[in-house]
């Protein structure tokens, strides 16, 4: 089986795929987009990408592309530790605080945002599509004194110097990816996890005062436990929101049908993104 991730090699994404998919084929890709879209042409049989990370929030595209354009089914999630560390072509190791550029992925220049102001104050720093992609940016063009922000995988396969480490800005640092797949395939089997969780994508009926206090209480006095609930754009007009909730649960046969459809009652539209299980990964 076959299990696209955000590439190159050695990123978060690619991390989480060894440790909790070993055994099967691992297929970078260079977008989280054109992950998505190799599970929707069955070139891969499952994708993993980044969904959120504790310092920085959600990695938006995926949200976004997830919900209005791949609209996979959300099979797992997978959170592991992240530690970033700035790293240098081996040449450059000696002139790093003299970096010209600092590149990495925009949520990994997010979490190091008080490391980039203090130790390296006025220089520049641009996203590139992942850690690992600067990393190997990096290894490609020794004649430039720039520096990336990614893990130490990407040290060791980009032949870099880590001149710093543990750069994030703060220590509890971790980021979930989400699992997506077509085919219905248990991601318990795979995870051996039997901590479940259930996200809705919720839109609210228009001009409708207290409707999310509606779909809150539509959960609450069904003692559903919500851990998170953020707003997206809907890219139909400024103040146009949908929700994403997370519930602590398993989908069941009573008890969030029932909120489903008291919330539709109330003029909701709801969609079910997935039911599945979730894993913390501990990467020693
Ligand atoms: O660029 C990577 O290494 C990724 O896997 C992406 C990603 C992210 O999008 O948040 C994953 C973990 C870190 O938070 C930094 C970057």
């Amino acid at each position: 089986m076959k299990v696209g991730y955000l590439g190159p090699k050695a990123t978060f994404s690619e991390l989480a795929v060894k440790k909790v998919f070993e055994g099967f084929e691992h297929k970078p890709y260079q977008t989280i987009p054109e992950c998505m879209d190799a599970v929707s042409r069955h070139e891969v049989e499952l994708a993993v990408v980044p969904l959120e990370n504790a310092l920085e929030g959600s990695v938006n595209i995926t949200l976004d592309y997830l919900t209005q354009v791949a609209k996979l089914p959300i099979i797992g999630e997978i959170t592991i530790p992240i530690k970033q560390h700035l790293m240098v072509h081996p040449a450059n190791a000696d002139k790093w605080q003299n970096v010209e550029k600092v590149y990495s992925h925009s949520h990994a220049i997010a979490q190091c945002h008080k490391f980039l102001h203090h130790q390296l104050t006025g220089v520049p720093f641009e996203s590139v599509s992942s850690t690992a992609a600067a990393a190997k940016m990096i290894m490609e063009t020794p004649e430039v004194n720039a520096a990336a922000i990614a893990n130490e995988l990407a040290a060791k396969e980009y032949g870099l110097t880590i001149v710093q480490r543990n750069i994030h800005d703060f220590d509890y640092n971790h980021t979930r990816f989400i699992v997506l797949a077509e085919k219905n395939i248990d991601f318990q089997v795979v995870s051996g996890s039997t901590h479940y969780k259930t996200t809705l994508m919720v839109t609210l009926p228009s001009d409708q005062a207290g409707s999310l206090h509606q779909v809150l209480s539509a959960f609450a006095w069904r003692k559903i436990n919500l851990s998170k609930i953020e707003s997206r754009p809907m890219k139909t007009g400024i103040g146009n929101y949908f929700f994403i909730i997370d519930l602590e649960m398993k989908l069941d046969e009573v008890l969030i049908p029932g909120a489903i459809a008291e919330m539709e009652a109330l003029g909701c539209c709801v969609k079910l993104l997935g039911s599945y299980p979730a894993i913390m990964v501990d990467l020693h």
